[in-house]
C-alpha cells in the first residue's frame, strides 16, 4: 500500500516532510523516551536534512542511522555518513546520536555480525524510515542487479544488515534488509524530478519486486509507504 503526495516545489516537500518526521520523532520520545530514524543517501535529501536539522525536538534522545552505506572512507565524496554529518547532524540535530554502519576498514563477517547485533538491539523497530529510489528502482542498497537481491528481499531473512556488491553502482555496500526495514513504524519514499516520476509510475504499474525492489515496499499489503514527490 502507498499514499502519493505531489508537491509543486522541492522546498515545500522538504518543509512538510521535515514537519511530519519531527512530529513523529517528538511523539516517540514522549512515548518511549527515545526515537530512531534511518535516512537514505544520494543527492535528493540534502534540503530535507537541512530543514529537519532545525526542528526543535530533544535530539539527544534520537538515534540517526542510514538505510545503507557505501563501504568507503567517511571523508569520501561517496560517503553517506559524510552527507549526513554535513547536512543533518547540524544545528539543533547536532545533539543526536549517530549509529555508524561504516565501522573499520574491511566489512568482514565478524564486523557484519557485530553490526547486526548492535542494530537489532539499539535501532529496531525504527520510528522513521526515509527511502530513496534509484533510476533502476533500487532502494537502500537493494539493487535488482545484485546477486544478493533474493536474500535482500526475503521476508524470512532474519539478518538486519547485509553486504551487497551491486553490479551497476560503485563500491561495496552495507544495507538493511527488506525484512528489517518493514518493521519500521513510519516509512517514507522521498524522490524528486521528472525522471524519477517516470520510474515511480513504472514501479506502481508493475508487481515484480525483483525487477524494481522499491515495489516490495509500495505494494506490501500491511505497509502504508508515504511517497513524497516534487519536480
Ligand atoms: O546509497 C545510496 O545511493 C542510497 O541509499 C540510494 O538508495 C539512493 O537513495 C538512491 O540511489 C537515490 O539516489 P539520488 O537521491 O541520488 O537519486
Amino acid at each position: 500500500m502507498h499514499k502519493l503526495t505531489e508537491f509543486t516545489a522541492r522546498n515545500d516537500l522538504d518543509n512538510e516532510l521535515a514537519k511530519v518526521v519531527s512530529d513523529i520523532l517528538a511523539k516517540a520520545i514522549i512515548e518511549n523516551g527515545k526515537a530512531s530514524i534511518a535516512v537514505s543517501g544520494g543527492s535528493t535529501p540534502k534540503g530535507f536534512f537541512s530543514v529537519l536539522s532545525q526542528s526543535d525536538i530533544d535530539w539527544s534522545k534520537v538515534t540517526i542511522t542510514l538505510a545503507d552505506e557505501r563501504w568507503v572512507p567517511i571523508g569520501s565524496e561517496a560517503s553517506n555518513t559524510r552527507l549526513v554529518h554535513e547536512n543533518l547532524l547540524q544545528n539543533k540535530a547536532q545533539k543526536a546520536k549517530f549509529f555508524h554502519l561504516k565501522q573499520g576498514d574491511e566489512l568482514t563477517d565478524e564486523t557484519l555480525a557485530d553490526l547486526n547485533m548492535a542494530a537489532r538491539k539499539t535501532l529496531l523497530p525504527l520510528d522513521v524510515l526515509i527511502l530513496g529510489m534509484g533510476e533502476d528502482g533500487h532502494t537502500a542498497s537493494l539493487f535488482p542487479c545484485s546477486d544478493e537481491i533474493a536474500s535482500g528481499l526475503d521476508k524470512k531473512n532474519d539478518a538486519v544488515l547485509m553486504k551487497v556488491q551491486p553490479k551497476t553502482a560503485p563500491n561495496q555496500r552495507i544495507s538493511f534488509t527488506f525484512a528489517s526495514l518493514i518493521t519500521s513504524k513510519n516509512i517514507f519514499l522521498h524522490s524528486c524530478g521528472e525522471g524519477k516520476k517516470t520510474v515511480l509510475t513504472q514501479a506502481l504499474n508493475g508487481d515484480d519486486p525483483f525487477e524494481m525492489p522499491i515495489r516490495a515496499f509500495l505494494q506490501h499489503p500491511n505497509l502504508n509507504t508515504q511517497i513524497f514527490w516534487a519536480p
